[in-house]
């Protein structure tokens, strides 16, 4: 069982290592590659075929003009979730290019480091017993943070 992130360049290596480092903390097997649809479209499939008998979700980070993405999804019956970095060059209109999707082609966006992770680790825990209780404690660790904050302004001198 892992997460496979597919980067389209070595200039991606930030935000890809942000998610790795989430997922690790859930103790999730993480493996990176770099390859582009747009570039190196062959060396995607290879990449896909590498893990088509495991249990993998693939993420795929892909900045500007996101192919890779929606050429991931449409060649392996794993899930895939794209996790394109943020940029706010050319008014942040990057995004766009992951929303929407032809027919037949799914890649769940979701965007921040942490919560591509999750999302991971969610899919992941379907099939992954120990994983669901590790969420549950991330999500009462994620609940008492709120708690601790109330607390904290309603103390708060104005
Ligand atoms: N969006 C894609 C794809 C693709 O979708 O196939 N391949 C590379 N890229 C992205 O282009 C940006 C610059 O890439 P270069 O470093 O190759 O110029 C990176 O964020 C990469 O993910």
């Amino acid at each position: 069982m892992k997460v496979v992130i597919i980067m389209g360049s070595k200039s991606d290596i930030g935000y890809a290592s942000k998610i790795a480092k989430k997922l690790k903390d859930f103790g999730v097997n993480v493996v990176m590659r770099v390859a582009s649809a747009h570039k190196t479209p062959l060396k995607v499939l290879k990449i896909i075929k590498e893990y088509e008998h495991e249990d993998v979700v693939f993420v795929t980070v892909a900045g500007r003009s996101n192919a890779l993405s929606g050429f991931v999804d449409a060649n392996t019956t794993k899930p895939v979730i794209a996790a394109p970095p943020y940029s706010d060059k050319f008014g942040g209109v990057d995004i766009f290019s992951s929303i929407r999707m032809p027919s037949g082609v799914a890649p769940m966006l979701v965007m921040e480091a942490e919560n591509v992770a999750l999302a991971a680790v969610k899919i992941l825990s379907l099939k992954y017993d120990d994983l669901k209780r590790k969420i549950a404690e991330y999500q009462e660790r994620k609940k008492m943070e709120v708690e601790n904050a109330d607390k904290e302004v309603m103390e708060w001198e104005v």
